[in-house]
């Protein structure tokens, strides 16, 4: 039985990337099967694929990143680096939440034993005039991650996330904390505090890896 995990977080560059995919070579190195999709992307440079999300993912799932591969998980590329909603009405490619949805439902049968679906920024970003990242997620039958960062001011948004989840009655299976460069006031700090207010969800921490 394959599992699909949909990696959401509580803003845009906080570790939905990074944590993705450590998840996959984790698990690839254990044997299994993986697939990932980043099915929208804004900011998208095709000059510049190998340090976009689709093309680190592509990476650590061991793929090129070929105008294939690039297509077959990311279809909703926009240039601009803004919410989707914007870039997509400025770049006149509307997105339809029920197209997105059948899209990751089809790539969800594939043989895998895991699916990672990168979300695009926070949870409540918009997708169009009507529908955020919210909605997406309850269109699917998935597990989520929330990604939060250890900066000062990470709790509020964090626990602004977590109880529009809970509004929602979606159930968060875990919290994963990526350590932040700046204003970080600390895995553990952040953990234990966020602990004390979401005691039925497990909270892993990923400290800040300085890039080579
Ligand atoms: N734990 C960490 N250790 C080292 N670098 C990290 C860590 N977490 C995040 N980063 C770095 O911080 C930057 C932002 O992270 P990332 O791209 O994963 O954010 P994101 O949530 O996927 O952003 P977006 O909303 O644009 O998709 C990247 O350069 C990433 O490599
Ligand atoms: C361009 C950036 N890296 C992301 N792809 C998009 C982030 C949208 C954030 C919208 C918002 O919450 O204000
Ligand atoms: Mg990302």
């Amino acid at each position: 039985m394959s599992r699909i995990i949909f990696v959401t977080s509580t803003g845009t560059g906080i570790g939905k990337t990074h944590v993705t995919c450590e998840a996959i070579r984790n698990r690839i190195n254990s044997g299994f099967l993986v697939n990932a999709l980043k099915p929208i992307i804004s900011g998208f440079d095709p000059a510049e694929v190998e340090n976009s999300d689709t093309g680190l993912l592509l990476q650590a799932l061991g793929r090129d990143s070929s105008e294939e591969n690039i297509a077959a998980i990311s279809p909703w590329r926009f240039s601009a680096p803004l919410s989707p909603d914007q870039a997509a009405v400025q770049e006149d490619q509307p997105l339809d939440l029920d197209a997105l949805v059948e899209f990751c439902k089809t790539s969800c049968r594939d043989d895998y034993d895991y699916h990672f679906i990168e979300g695009v920024g926070g949870l409540m970003v918009p997708l169009n005039d009507r529908h955020t990242v919210l909605d997406w997620i309850k269109a699917l039958d998935c597990d989520i991650w929330l990604v939060a960062g250890t900066y000062l001011g990470s709790l509020s948004h964090t626990l602004t996330a977590c109880d529009v989840l809970h509004h929602h009655d979606i159930k968060l299976s875990q919290l994963i904390l990526s350590e932040s460069a700046e204003n970080s006031v600390g895995l553990q700090q952040t953990a234990t505090t966020l602990g004390n207010f979401l005691q039925k969800i497990p909270i892993t921490g990923i400290r800040r890896q300085e890039e080579n």
